[in-house]
C-alpha cells in the first residue's frame, strides 16, 4: 500500500454542543489517490462537510489520522498542496473575480504568463469571462461558486476538496463544473467532492456513502 494521496484512517470527530462533545464521525476511513475523483454522498447531516473540513486541514480529527502523501499535518496555507471550495465559498469581498481566482497564485509567486494562461482557461471553462473584472460581490451566487472552483484549481493542487460545488448551478453550468473537475483529476490532482448530485457521482471513480457519520459503502462506479 502506498502513502500517496489523501488517506483518512479510523477517524472519529465531533463538535462541542452545550458543553458536551457530540461525536458526528465514527471510525471513518477513505482514500483519494492522485488522479482519482472520489464523490462523498449521503443524507443531510451524515458528515460530508465534516470530512471535507478534516481533509482540507481546517480541523484536526479527535481520533485517527488524516494525511496527504504521508504527511499527517496538511497545511491549509499551501494551495498547491490542498485547495478547497467550502460550502460558503470563502471569497474575498474586496477583490474582483479575477483577483479572487488568482490569489493562491499571487501568494505562490506563479509566473505571470502562466497565471494569465490558467486564468483564461478557467474563466472560459467555467463561463466567467464576462465577469472577471467585476467585484465578486457584484456577481450571482452561482458565479461566485464557479469563481471559488476556479480559485481552487488555479495552482493544479495535489488535492482539491469541494463541498457541494454544483449546488448553485443550472444544468449547463453543472456540466461545466463537472468538466473542470474531471479535467483536474486527469491532470493528476486528487479530487474529493461532497455532492448530492447524481451527475457528479456518475463521473466519479468511486462513491463513498456516509450515513450517520459512518462509511456504509465505498464503491467504484
Ligand atoms: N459546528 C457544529 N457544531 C455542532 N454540530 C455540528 C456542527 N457542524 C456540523 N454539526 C453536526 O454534525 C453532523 C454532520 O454535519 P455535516 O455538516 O458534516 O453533514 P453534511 O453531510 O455535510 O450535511 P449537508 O448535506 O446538510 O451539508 C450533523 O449532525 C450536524 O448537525
Amino acid at each position: 500500500m502506498t502513502d500517496s494521496g489523501l488517506r483518512v484512517v479510523g477517524v472519529s470527530h465531533g463538535y462541542a454542543v452545550r458543553g458536551q462533545r457530540l461525536e458526528v464521525l465514527h471510525d471513518v476511513s477513505l482514500s483519494v489517490a492522485p488522479g482519482e475523483l472520489v464523490a462523498l454522498a449521503g443524507p443531510s447531516g451524515s458528515g460530508k462537510s465534516t470530512v471535507c473540513h478534516l481533509a482540507a486541514g481546517f480541523e484536526s480529527p479527535d481520533a485517527g489520522t488524516v494525511a496527504l502523501d504521508g504527511d499527517a499535518c496538511p497545511s491549509v496555507a499551501d494551495w498547491a498542496r490542498i485547495a478547497s471550495v467550502p460550502q460558503q465559498h470563502g471569497l474575498l469581498a474586496g477583490l474582483s473575480v479575477a483577483d479572487n481566482i488568482a490569489l493562491p497564485a499571487y501568494r505562490a509567486g506563479l509566473d505571470a504568463a502562466l497565471l494569465d494562461e490558467r486564468l483564461a482557461g478557467l474563466a472560459e471553462a467555467l463561463d466567467l469571462g464576462a465577469f472577471t473584472r467585476r467585484a465578486v460581490t457584484e456577481t450571482s451566487l452561482g458565479e461566485q461558486q464557479r469563481t471559488a472552483v476556479a480559485r481552487a484549481l488555479v495552482l493544479s493542487p495535489r488535492l482539491v476538496v469541494l463541498d457541494e460545488p454544483t449546488g448553485h448551478q443550472d444544468d449547463d453550468h453543472v456540466e461545466q463544473v463537472i468538466g473542470v473537475l474531471v479535467g483536474a483529476a486527469r491532470a493528476g490532482s486528487g479530487v474529493l467532492v461532497a455532492s448530492h448530485d447524481e451527475r457528479v457521482w456518475a463521473v466519479a471513480d468511486r462513491v463513498v456513502r456516509l450515513e450517520d457519520g459512518r462509511v456504509v459503502t465505498d464503491a467504484a462506479t
